[in-house]
């Protein structure tokens, strides 16, 4: 499902992209249509207004002496119907009627508008012609001596039409409100949820309108003409989608699986480091930490697996493995009441329901050992449900269990979880630590941490102490315990078993210089 669903995605991000671009190219393909409709009904126009002033100068002449020269002006000129004068509203000449035809109304069957001068008008049709629509263009002065020029429609129309059939668009034009000039059809497409596209345009010389409008089908068409461009290159996204999508989720199927086989092939074990207390120079307890050697010998590196767990929502199984394998490990240590004994635990399993049962029976487990157990809180990742969580620790504690923060200044809510959780102890991150470089040197922010820890009367404890001059440095600050090589490295069980008896036995004798 998930492999489909991103294998959809550029699919989907392709159609959304080509429609866009569709729709852009059909607005582009729309305005040079209008525009070239628009330049050709001007030069028509241009034409009739050009005759129009010709046929002024026959002012004071009769209709006898003008009906030849407006025959011959109409037939050197394709484009006109009729040409003629007025006498305001009346026709008193013309070239196809001769003198006395009627009036201007009635010949283009349509009404006058108030204008007087220059106007122009798309008809239906005139009387003489009704059928073919036409543009009258007039000059007129109420009563006086007046002219027109009918441009005949079927040029107009023929160009329309042959651009219509060329890209499959419906074209309107209207002069001045008057009749619509219209070729092509606007077929809807029932079954598409899409709409024809349309483009309005004006002249800018000329008082007339275009629109072009691209049918549904054909704004189809552009847009899957465009989609077969770009289809390979969508294909090919597709499937690196997929590809990256089925990596993902083998390598999340994988790391969830080997961490559940590791568990059950007991291939994961627990290394214990001692931490020393400064004022006594013996151990005070250990941290336990995760180790996992595969069947080929190889070991994981804990940084990584954790990392891994916590991703893959298997900390926890993978905490309870940890406390099995540690409540039996305690059971031949030679230890005192109060030895501590610190894990790990993981924000997914501190905002879990069963977080308390869980730690609560692993205490009950160890009970006999009188352990001072200390859970260790890390920032690696953030702990959300902060009250809830803060009541459960609290309870705990309650219970005689203590809580640290761990990695203290590593995060960003190092101060917050300060602020939201009762604290015993806080462990310094060894990133603050190996900057030391002598007593007397300055470490400004972990100098800042010590006296924050001594305000809030927290136990310090300074992780990763390799060197004496660090462990020197840290205990004249008040830094209660010490954890690190130059005390101890994380050791198997057996191991810590025989160390407790031996080193952990004695304070710690520091190299004599
Ligand atoms: N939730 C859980 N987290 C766990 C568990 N076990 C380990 N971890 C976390 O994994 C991280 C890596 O741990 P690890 O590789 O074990 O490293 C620890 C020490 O070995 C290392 N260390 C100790 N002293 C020194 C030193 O002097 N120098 C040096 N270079 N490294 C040193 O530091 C790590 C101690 O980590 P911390 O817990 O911060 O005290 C690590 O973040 C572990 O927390 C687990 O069971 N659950």
């Amino acid at each position: 499902m998930l492999i489909l669903g991103a294998g959809l995605v550029p699919i989907i991000l392709g159609m959304l992209f080509t429609a866009v671009e569709a729709r852009h190219s059909l607005r582009n393909q729309q305005t040079v249509t209008a525009n070239a409709l628009i330049t050709q009904t001007e030069t028509l126009s241009d034409s009739a207004m050009q005759i129009t002033r010709t046929l002024r100068d026959f002012k004071g002449q009769t209709c006898l002496s003008l009906e030849r020269p407006l025959q011959r002006l109409a037939s050197r000129y394709p484009y006109f119907r009729a040409l003629g004068v007025l006498n305001g509203a009346h026709v008193s000449c013309s070239s196809a009627y001769g003198h006395d035809p009627g009036e201007l109304n009635v010949m283009i069957q349509h009404a006058l508008p108030q204008s007087t001068g220059n106007w122009g008008i798309s008809i239906a049709g005139t009387a003489a012609v009704p059928e073919r629509p036409a543009i009258a263009f007039v000059w007129m002065n109420p009563g006086d001596f007046g002219v027109y020029a009918i441009v005949e429609g079927q040029y107009l129309l023929d160009f329309m039409r042959a651009v219509s059939e060329a890209r499959h668009y419906q074209l309107k034009i209207s002069f001045n409100g008057g009749y619509t000039f219209v070729t092509g059809q606007a077929q809807h497409a029932p079954l598409l949820p899409i709409d024809p596209v349309i483009w309005h345009a004006a002249s800018a010389r000329y008082p007339f309108d275009v629109t072009v409008i691209t049918p549904a089908s054909e704004a189809l068409r552009t847009w899957r003409d465009i989609f077969l461009i770009f289809l390979p290159m969508i294909a090919i996204l597709s499937l690196l989608f997929m590809v990256i999508t089925a990596n993902w989720i083998k390598r999340r199927v994988t790391w969830r699986d080997r961490i559940k086989k590791a568990m059950q092939r007991d291939e994961f074990s627990v290394a214990y480091q001692p931490v020393c207390q400064v004022s006594s120079g013996c151990c005070s307890g250990v941290e336990a930490l995760m180790r996992w050697q595969r069947r080929d010998g190889e070991w994981e590196r804990p940084d990584i697996f954790i990392a891994a767990a916590e991703e893959e929502n298997m900390i926890i199984p993978l905490t309870r493995h940890l406390l099995s394998l540690l409540a039996r490990d305690v059971e031949s240590w030679p230890v005192t009441p109060g030895f501590h004994l610190a894990l790990n635990v993981a924000a997914e399993h501190l905002q879990h329901a069963d977080f308390v049962p869980d730690i609560e029976r692993f205490a009950r487990q160890v009970a006999h050992k009188q352990f001072q157990i200390t859970l260790e809180l890390t920032e690696r990742s953030l702990i959300k449900e902060g009250e809830a969580v803060a009541k459960k620790l609290a309870w705990l504690r309650q219970c005689g269990i203590k809580v640290a923060i761990d990695d203290f200044g590593t995060g960003n809510c190092s101060l917050s979880y300060l602020q939201t959780f009762e604290l015993d102890y806080l462990k310094i991150d060894r990133g603050f630590i190996n900057p030391i470089e002598s007593i007397e040197g300055e470490t400004p922010v972990l100098d800042a941490i010590i006296s924050l820890s001594h305000k809030l009367a927290l136990n310090i404890l300074g992780e990763g102490v390799e060197t004496e001059m660090q462990y020197r440095y840290l205990s004249q600050r008040g830094v209660g315990f010490i954890q690190g090589w130059y005390y101890a490295r994380p050791m198997p069980s057996d191991a810590l078993r025989t160390w407790l008896t031996t080193d952990g036995a004695r304070p710690l004798q520091h190299p004599t210089p």
